[in-house]
């Protein structure tokens, strides 16, 4: 009994956390709704009374304890005849309808409201995921809480709140009925109890395939993604019709599971009714055989009690109907906390502009048990050029990653301009970087978008675009499109060379107002002459900038103002190109290994 109140309960308060004092506005709307429909009800009563003589009403028995409600109509001066009571089960009818259609408005717009408020929880909650989480993360589970499960969760809502709208209006007529009747109200509201305990395992099973269907359609999500990020692999391997039929396993597996959903639910619906009706007969005939009841009294009990039961129907049904889209409530409560709990760290310091040196002191990083950074010293001055070279594996990546935040030592200080990297609003630090990657991130959309991030296509802007494609070597291109800067690039850029992307990518962060340049093998893509052309243009941009770049083709390296060369997360060596060339026999095996 407590776990299952706990289980009501959090869910309860799982809405509660988004929507706040509306739930009790749902609650108290259907609690009207109810009691306006169950005076309504009892109305007809003196009605067919008076319709069959002259006596007065209120003197009647045959209300049980809603004979008040003639009552004190007489009371207030309203005498009852034909007219009037059907003048006031009309009132109370179009009352009702006034007070349904309310809550239908304020049903839909709580529940896009609280969509609105998962969505934007969830978003901004991603935004600040820790990037070391991130990478270990699935990618079809976050595309699939996002878009899929966001609407099962809305179902969840509709279903959960109908379900305990229901739950009020069956309260709301059973007191109706024990007020008429409380003897056979009894007798049916025990029988309504010991059905309910039949549905119980229906229930049961419907929850645990809800859970089995959130995690197939997760696995479903991150093969399509992986399908639609490989295809051109897996079409020119052939391997598409194996991955195809990876898809279609998993395809078939959520169909089944939905199929079962759905016996389960048939067999509710078909056991519900011939259930009811199986109570309120034998209520009837103990009632009629062994109290000799009032049969008018029982009629007017039965009216309620059979509404009561039509809601309670309506209520098990919709709880099914929540329990199967349960799955999607847990999976996103467990997704939610986990981007809440793993969110990375923020300081307050705002970072303006870089303006002396980047110090890491005694830096170490370690993924799981493996030290991959392994006590690093090192000073990066403002507009110096530094490049990190090293075998792979050797650690590049994971020190460019220290030094844009993305990662956290685990040991030793990162210091920018003298301020602890913990110490600043990590945000407005990176702001100021500019980072090119080897895979080049391009978005669906137009290249002077892609270029300038969205920005308004004004004069100033056209010329800071203009400005920057020449820099990345990207005007001859762009000039020779039937759009110019506003042809679409397709799908991940799918229309474009490799070395396209990268020269427009170098564009997007000549484009931005930074101070920092990381470059994560910026020139890979090129053919020699465009990479030439790129690298001169880079050299222009030396002494402007802080660039860090990691390369592999040393012939990128000449002109960096210093070269780190790391070896399993150490520094091996450090200085100009000229100084290594003398000092280290790793970097001279390594010049001559590329000149080979
Ligand atoms: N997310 C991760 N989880 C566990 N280990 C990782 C992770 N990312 C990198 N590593 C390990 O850390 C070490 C350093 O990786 P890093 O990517 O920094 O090397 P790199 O020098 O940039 O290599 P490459 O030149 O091949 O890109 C490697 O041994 C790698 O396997």
């Amino acid at each position: 009994m407590k776990k299952i109140l706990k289980n009501y309960f959090n869910y309860f308060l799982y809405f509660y956390r988004y929507l706040r004092y509306r739930i009790f506005v749902s609650f108290s709307l259907s609690f009207i709704k109810g009691v306006l429909d169950g005076f309504g009800l009892a109305m007809f009563i003196p009605l067919l009374k008076l319709s069959s003589s002259s006596q007065n009403v209120s003197e009647s028995s045959e209300m049980g304890n809603l004979s008040f409600l003639p009552e004190f109509l007489e009371k207030i001066g309203i005498s009852l005849t034909i007219t009037t009571a059907l003048l006031i089960i009309l009132s109370f009818f179009c009352l009702k309808g006034v007070i349904t259609f309310i809550e239908g408005i304020m049903r839909v717009k709580y529940q896009q409201l609280f969509i609105r408020e998962i969505r934007l929880t969830n978003i901004q909650l991603l935004n600040s995921y820790s990037f070391s989480e991130f990478v270990k993360s699935d990618a079809g589970k976050i595309q699939n809480t996002f878009s899929a499960e966001v609407n099962r969760v809305a179902m969840a809502y509709g279903s959960y709140f109908k379900s305990i709208e229901y739950g009020v209006l069956v309260l709301v007529y059973v007191s109706f009925a024990f007020a008429s009747n409380t003897e056979f109200a009894l007798i049916v509201a025990v029988g309504g109890v010991l059905t309910n305990f039949i549905f119980k395992w229906l229930f049961r099973k419907t929850k645990m395939l809800s859970r089995k269907y959130t995690n197939r359609a997760h696995n479903f999500q991150s093969l399509l993604i992986q399908h639609v990020a490989n295809f051109k692999y897996l079409k020119a391997s052939g391997l598409n019709y194996f991955y195809g039929n990876k898809l279609k396993n998993n395809i078939n597996q959520l169909e089944e599971i939905q199929r079962n959903l759905g016996v389960v639910d048939a067999t509710l619906m078909a056991l519900r009714e011939p259930l009811t009706i199986l109570v309120v007969v034998i209520a009837i005939l103990f009632q009629v055989n062994y109290y000799n009841a009032d049969i008018g009294l029982i009629i007017l009990s039965l009216i309620f009690l059979y509404r009561a039961l039509t809601f309670l129907m309506a209520m098990q049904e919709n709880w099914n109907k929540f329990l199967s889209v349960s799955g999607s409530m847990e999976n996103m409560t467990e997704f939610t906390s986990e981007l809440r709990n793993n969110k990375e760290k923020n300081g307050i310091v705002k970072f303006e502009t870089f303006e002396n040196k980047i110090s890491l002191e005694n830096i170490y990083f370690k993924y799981n048990n493996t030290t991959v950074i392994d006590g690093i010293d090192l000073n990066i001055s403002k507009n110096e050029t530094i490049a990190i070279i090293g075998e792979s594996g050797s650690g590049k990546s994971t020190l460019m990653n220290i030094l844009s935040g993305l990662l956290i030592p685990s040991n030793g200080q990162l210091l920018i301009d003298g301020i602890d990297i913990s110490e600043l609003d990590i945000n407005s630090y990176r702001k100021r970087i500019g980072y090119i990657a080897q895979e080049a991130p391009i978005f669906n959309d137009t290249i002077f978008n892609n270029v300038t991030f969205w920005s308004e296509k004004s004069s100033d802007n056209l010329q800071k675009f203009h400005e920057a494609i020449r820099k990345a070597s990207l005007s001859e291109f762009v000039n020779s499109l039937d759009d110019k800067e506003d042809e679409y690039l397709g799908n991940n850029g799918i229309n474009i060379s490799g070395g396209q992307k990268q020269r427009l990518s170098i564009a997007r962060e000549l484009y931005k107002d930074v101070d920092f340049l990381f470059m994560d093998e910026a020139t890979s893509a090129l053919d020699g002459e465009t990479e030439a052309a790129i690298q001169s243009n880079i050299d222009l941009l030396k002494g402007r900038y802080t660039i860090l770049m990691i390369a592999h083709r040393l012939s990128t390296i000449k002109n960096a103002d210093k070269i780190i060369l790391l070896k399993n997360g150490k520094i091996e060596a450090f200085g100009t190109f000229e100084e290594l060339l003398k000092t280290s026999p790793t970097f001279v095996r390594m010049i001559k290994l590329q000149e080979f």
